[in-house]
């Protein structure tokens, strides 16, 4: 039974210990799951915004071209080549560019394979003509498609940028013609992540002219818009796209978790399984299986609830644990992906600097309203935006000549008074420089700079040159030899080349950025978080750091520039090494350095039109881990005091529970030892405890009363048992006709008295007694008259024998014996001789009897007890008197004569 029971128990436990284990993989699961949805949300909007962000750069790339078109709109086809070939060599993803006159494509790039669209007309083709119309009434870029491209069967976006007649307000002109910028799709998603097949989910996009939901799905599984998991707008220049995620299935449950987890369970299960096993019995010993030892309700109760709560707290800590971990987690990420942001916008800001200046000149030049002739109002005007732009390092002009104009802040130095620059033809191409007072007119010569200074030679004359459109150009470092340093720094920029009315070029306008700046600010986010923020180019070539090392270095006059994973700052050099080793555009990971863990995370920058930066950013771990220690701490801490309270609860509740049941039962135990005395201990007020000790009570008094009633039963039962053998004693001892002494109680008596008078050594006398005549008397007066009789001789018998040493017995029928200690002979015949005349006085009628009267004859017997003599002797003597007496006559008394006298003399 017990044995049954034991097993019951630990099949409970072990279904217990797997059911905690499964809740909680479960749970975990559902955790694991949930994390992977809040991780695909956050990558699927980060690509989104990428999308948005290629697409954003895509749109405005031929608006150089617009402008230079709506300038001259009949450049010949040789120009509109040298002009859009460039940007077809930039932009990897551009599949052709298309220009039209009017709504009739006149110029195609490249042409092979594009012969078809050569001489379309936009009017014939109604399918095009929604994106052109749209484009028009913007008067503006409009993104139209994705269609299905004519050459290669893929799908592809135009951007449609009109372009309209000149004159001071381009907005009011009419329509001269289109630029059509076919993008190839696929490349366009493969550039923001989204055509990767290592994606976490499937996609799908909706929105085909940008219509947003109403809009035809042209990518993905349509399938995909009704069980989507997670749903984004793309939002472009002139409508929306949609896009729909669908999580793939997760690749499983990370084994090394349910290790963990299950491991877990698996201990808790035996613990609770030592718990139960072990529960109030001796480890070892013979009785172990035989008998359950008893255990006091307390420790019984404190085990119990111990054991229901602690794998409850287990359970809960271990899930608190679980959420401050998460929420630790998500707290890093959620910093990481701050600063990272903050870098970024901050990156883009900076770079947006050159990119809206020198748009805003190349207008005003193409407007006519800078004069490339009059450099010295030129630069004036150069002044004034550099002290509206204090990013900003360089705004200058290289002329067709390769005179040099410039307005500068210097990056370095304590001087930072804006500066002019000037390398004229007529001074040689000398460099000078000049510093600037407020009010922008020329102040002292600081210093002669380069003897023969090239516009150019500058890598931002070239580039302008070479693309013919504004244009970013590399990182380079500054060539001004000035003195004092101040221009020791790398800088980079946009340019744009400069036409005349009738296209011939004047020169290039440049505004750059001094990478020091950027070092700067990325210094200003990064400066309380003990980490680093850089920025490099793709290739790994560093461009600027929160630390401000150098990002290259001067080997005689060539500069060479540095990598990240090449920096001075080991923080830089070891995110750089990470950076390098995963190869990927973005990412996070962790590094060691010198003891302290790294959070790295780094992401590409795509400048509008430009190259693509990867910033990085690493911080350490001890920013995340205080407030998350924190919070484990307090976790860790609540699960102890719940444990501790617990343990506290379960005594308390057990002795609450144990106290009023102990007290009761003591006093069952005093009142089952018959110890009465005493109230009842307990007047609980729990229904049950107070009903216990109200039955004890109620029992008690039953007993009480009843155990009184017992009592005096047996006393009184007690009391007749003893009258009863007293008078059983009596009966037994005698003579039911006369009340003397009957025949038993005389030998006895005689024995004893033998005994006695022997160690006295004094005499003891018998008389005999038997009534004369007495069968005459039988048969005279009847029978009862004879019982009669002989009950009123042995009252007189018995009155004749008062003295302490005497008894009167009956010896059989008619006949009596006295048994008289310390009586001499003389006094024992006198004795005799009293009763007869006694009896013979009591003159009881005797008809048959000679003298009319009732007598008795006695024989008298006297002896000293010696060795020689006995009791039977002495009856026998007197037997012999009594025998002498009768046949004497009768009516006498006869004593033992012989015998006695010797004895009497012996005595006497
Ligand atoms: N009524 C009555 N008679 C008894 C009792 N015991 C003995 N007897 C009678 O006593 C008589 C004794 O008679 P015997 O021994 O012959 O002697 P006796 O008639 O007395 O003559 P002696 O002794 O020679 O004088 C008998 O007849 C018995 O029946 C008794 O308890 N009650």
């Amino acid at each position: 039974m017990k044995r049954r029971k034991a097993l019951g128990n630990v099949i409970g436990v072990l279904l217990l210990g797997l059911l905690v284990t499964l809740v909680a993989e479960l749970i975990d699961r559902q955790r694991q799951e949930s994390l992977r949805h809040q991780q695909a949300a956050g990558q699927l909007q980060r690509l989104s915004a990428e999308l948005e962000q290629t697409l954003g750069a895509l749109m405005p790339l031929a608006d150089p071209l617009a402008a230079r078109l709506a300038a001259d709109p009949q450049l010949p086809e040789e120009e509109l080549r040298a002009l859009t070939e460039p940007l077809l060599d930039r932009h990897r993803r551009l599949v052709n560019i298309a220009i039209s006159r009017g709504l009739r494509i006149v110029h195609v790039n490249p042409l092979a394979g594009n012969e078809a669209v050569l001489g379309m007309d936009f009017g014939l083709r109604p399918e095009m003509m929604e994106g052109v119309r749209r484009a028009v009434a913007r008067r503006g870029n409009s993104l139209a498609g994705p269609l299905p491209l004519l050459q290669s069967g893929r799908l592809g976006v135009i951007v449609r940028t009109p372009f309209f007649a000149g004159g001071a307000d381009p907005r009011s002109g009419e329509l001269l013609g289109l630029i059509s910028t076919v993008i190839d799709l696929q490349g366009l998603l493969e550039d923001s992540g989204l055509y990767d097949p290592e994606l976490p989910f499937a996609l799908a996009l909706r929105g085909r002219e940008g219509l947003g939901e109403r809009g035809e799905v042209f990518f993905g599984d349509p399938e995909l818009f009704h069980e989507a998991d997670l749903q984004r707008e793309i939002v472009l220049p002139d409508g929306r796209w949609m896009i729909a995620a669908q999580l793939k299935r997760a690749q499983g449950y990370p084994p090394q978790r349910a290790l963990w987890l299950r491991g877990g369970g698996a201990l808790l299960t035996l613990g609770l399984l030592a718990l139960v096993l072990f529960d109030g019995r001796p480890a070892r010993g013979p009785q172990w299986s035989e008998s359950m030892r008893k255990v006091p309700l307390r420790g019984f109760l404190s085990r119990r609830l111990l054991m229901l709560l602690l794998p409850i707290i287990a359970v809960q800590g271990w899930l608190s644990y679980q959420a401050a971990l998460s929420a630790a987690e998500q707290f890093q990420k959620q910093l990481a992906s701050e600063i990272g942001l903050r870098v970024h916008d901050k990156v883009a800001e900076f770079f947006e600097v050159p990119r809206r200046v020198l748009s805003f000149n190349a207008e005003q030049a193409r407007l006519g309203l800078l004069d490339v002739a009059q450099p010295e109002a030129l630069v004036g005007n150069f002044l004034l935006q550099l002290r509206q732009q204090s990013l900003l390092t360089f705004l200058s002009l290289g002329t067709a000549e390769g005179e040099y104009h410039a307005a500068s802040r210097p990056p370095r130095g304590e001087d930072r008074a804006l500066r002019m620059l000037q390398a004229r033809q007529g001074d040689g191409r000398a460099m000078l420089l000049y510093r600037v007072d407020d009010a922008n007119r020329r102040g002292s010569l600081i210093s002669r700079g380069n003897a023969h200074f090239d516009a150019r030679l500058r890598p931002w004359f070239r580039a302008a040159r070479a693309s013919g459109s504004m244009v970013w150009y590399p990182a380079y470092r500054y060539a001004i030899d000035d003195e004092s340093g101040a221009y020791d720094a790398m800088g980079i920029g946009m340019a744009a080349p400069l036409y005349g009315r009738s296209g011939e070029f004047l020169g290039v306008l440049t505004a750059d950025v001094a990478l020091l700046q950027l070092s700067q600010l990325l210094a200003d986010i990064t400066r309380h978080t003990g980490g680093v923020a850089f920025l490099a180019e793709a290739n790994g070539d560093l461009l600027a750091t929160s630390s401000r090392e150098p990002v290259y270095l001067l080997r005689g006059t060539r500069s060479i520039r540095i990598k990240a994973s090449a920096s001075d700052n080991p923080l830089v050099r070891t995110s750089g090494q990470a950076i390098a080793e995963q190869g990927s555009t973005e990412g996070r990971t962790f590094r060691e350095l010198d003891g302290e863990r790294y959070l790295v995370d780094w992401g590409s920058y795509a400048l509008p039109d430009g190259p693509t930066l990867t910033i990085g950013v690493a911080l350490p771990q001890r920013q995340f881990i205080a407030p998350t220690s924190g919070l484990l701490r307090n976790v860790t801490l609540v699960a102890l005091a719940v444990l501790l309270l617990s343990l506290l609860g379960a005594v308390l509740l057990s002795n609450w529970i144990a106290q009023p049941l102990g007290t009761l039962s003591r006093w069952a135990l005093r009142l089952g030892n018959g110890d009465w005395s005493g109230e009842k201990p307990v007047d609980s007020r729990v229904l049950e405890v107070g009903m216990l000790g109200d039955a004890l009570a109620m029992m008690a008094r039953r007993l009480e009363r009843h155990t009184e009633e017992l009592r005096q039963q047996v006393e009184a039962r007690t009391a007749e048992l003893e009258r009863a053998n007293r008078e059983l004693l009596h009966l037994s001892s005698t003579d039911g006709l006369t009340g003397l002494a009957n025949r038993r109680v005389f030998d006895a008596t005689l024995a004893r008295e033998w005994g006695r008078a022997r160690r006295a050594r004094q005499p003891l006398a018998l008389l005999m007694l038997d009534i004369d005549f007495f069968k005459r008397y039988n048969d005279r007066y009847g029978h009862l008259a004879g019982d009669d009789c002989l009950r009123k001789v042995a009252a007189t018998l018995q009155a004749g024998t008062r003295r302490a040493g005497d008894l009167a017995a009956r010896y059989g029928g008619e006949e009596f014996a006295v048994i008289a200690s310390d009586l001499d002979a003389a006094g024992a015949l006198a004795l005799a001789e009293s009763i007869r005349a006694a009896v013979m006085a009591q003159a009881i009628a005797h008809a048959d009897s000679p003298l009319g009267v009732v007598t008795v004859s006695m024989g008298v017997a006297l002896l000293v007890p010696e060795d020689d003599n006995s009791p039977e002797i002495l009856i026998k003597l007197a037997d012999q008197a009594l025998y002498q007496a009768k046949s004497q006559g009768r009516n006498r008394v006869e004593e033992a004569l012989g015998n006695l006298a010797g004895q009497a003399q012996e005595v006497g």
